[in-house]
């Protein structure tokens, strides 16, 4: 067997395609230890990312409406091309709520080696209805490449197929499980400045050593570094989160009046502050990388 064909025999036996309870189409991946991660089309969403011993690393709300075109409160919604309430569209715009497309031949990716690496390519573009709320013909593209290690990596690609230029935002909105949110510390984003979603979007400072949680926290860091790690004492789990084209991290727990949410910890990588500005034809990519590593407590 000559080694595409090796790498497509892989694949076939590491990616199975089924349909949810709503019927909409979701992605098994599974890497060759065991780990696995599940993809809805609807809203091109991570919806699951477990370990090799079947532990879910995810968070989603037992109250979440999973029917499309709802807003799943969970995994990793894909918010663009606008990030929270920054514009005239509904909360994080409307990808997450469009149902996506498997692409069997997307155009090549460059420097990204998935070889051996169970992956899906997901791709949306402009419906008719969109065009009519956001006037800017898009092309998106998210492949999520699961490794070997169990680690999940996203790659996502925005293309002008526009005859004017357009800017848009972009946050992976990733909602981690943690034991409880009192347990949690992040670290790489001291020092940096950030606007407070809770006070009007003013802009402080972040200070001390690494940040704990005592209460409702929403807040956009600018131009942070591209590694940050959330160490949970209590599960003794350290995810770190890498990224790449995206210069802003978002980090919140929500009050939501609700105990459920003391297990999730919101941290995105991000394009916010300064929206990304295509000219036609201009293709932009972005990607996260999350893992899991041993525990540094
Ligand atoms: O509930 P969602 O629409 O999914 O948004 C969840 C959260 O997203 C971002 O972090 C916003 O800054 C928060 O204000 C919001 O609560």
């Amino acid at each position: 067997m000559d080694h595409s064909a090796a790498d497509e025999n892989h694949r076939a036996s590491s990616v199975e395609i089924t349909k949810d309870d709503n019927g909409i189409s979701q992605v098994l991946l599974r890497s060759p230890r065991g780990a696995s991660a599940r993809i809805s089309l609807h809203g091109g969403q991570v919806r699951s990312w477990k370990t090799e011993r079947g532990e879910e690393l995810l968070f989603t709300s037992s109250k979440a409406n999973l029917k499309p075109p709802a807003a799943v409160r969970g995994g990793i919604p894909i918010c663009f091309p606008q990030f929270g309430k920054r514009g005239s569209l509904e909360q994080h715009g409307f990808a997450r709520n469009r149902i996506w497309l498997i692409e069997e031949n997307p155009p090549p990716l460059q420097s990204t080696d998935s070889s051996n690496k169970a992956f899906i390519d997901l791709f949306l573009k402009s419906s008719d209805d969109d065009l009519k709320i956001w006037p800017h013909s898009f092309e998106v593209r998210i492949r999520v490449v699961l490794s070997v290690d169990g680690s999940l990596t996203l790659i996502s690609r925005v293309r002008n197929v526009n005859c004017k230029p357009f800017s848009f935002s972009f946050a992976y909105h990733t909602y981690f499980s943690v034991s409880d949110i009192s347990e949690v510390r992040v670290e790489g984003l001291e020092t940096l400045d950030y606007l407070d979603n809770l006070c009007n979007r003013e802009r402080f400072t972040e200070q001390g050593d690494a940040l704990t949680f005592e209460s409702e926290v929403d807040r956009v860091y600018l131009s942070s570094s591209d590694a940050v790690a959330v160490f949970d004492h209590e599960k003794k789990r350290t995810f770190v989160i890498r990224k790449e084209g995206l210069p802003d991290k978002a980090r919140g727990i929500p009050d939501f009046g609700d105990d459920e949410y003391k297990q999730m910890l919101c941290v995105d990588a991000a394009a916010i502050e300064k929206p990304i500005t295509l000219k036609p034809g201009e293709e932009w990519t972005g990607r996260v990388e999350l893992s899991l590593v041993a525990s540094i407590q």
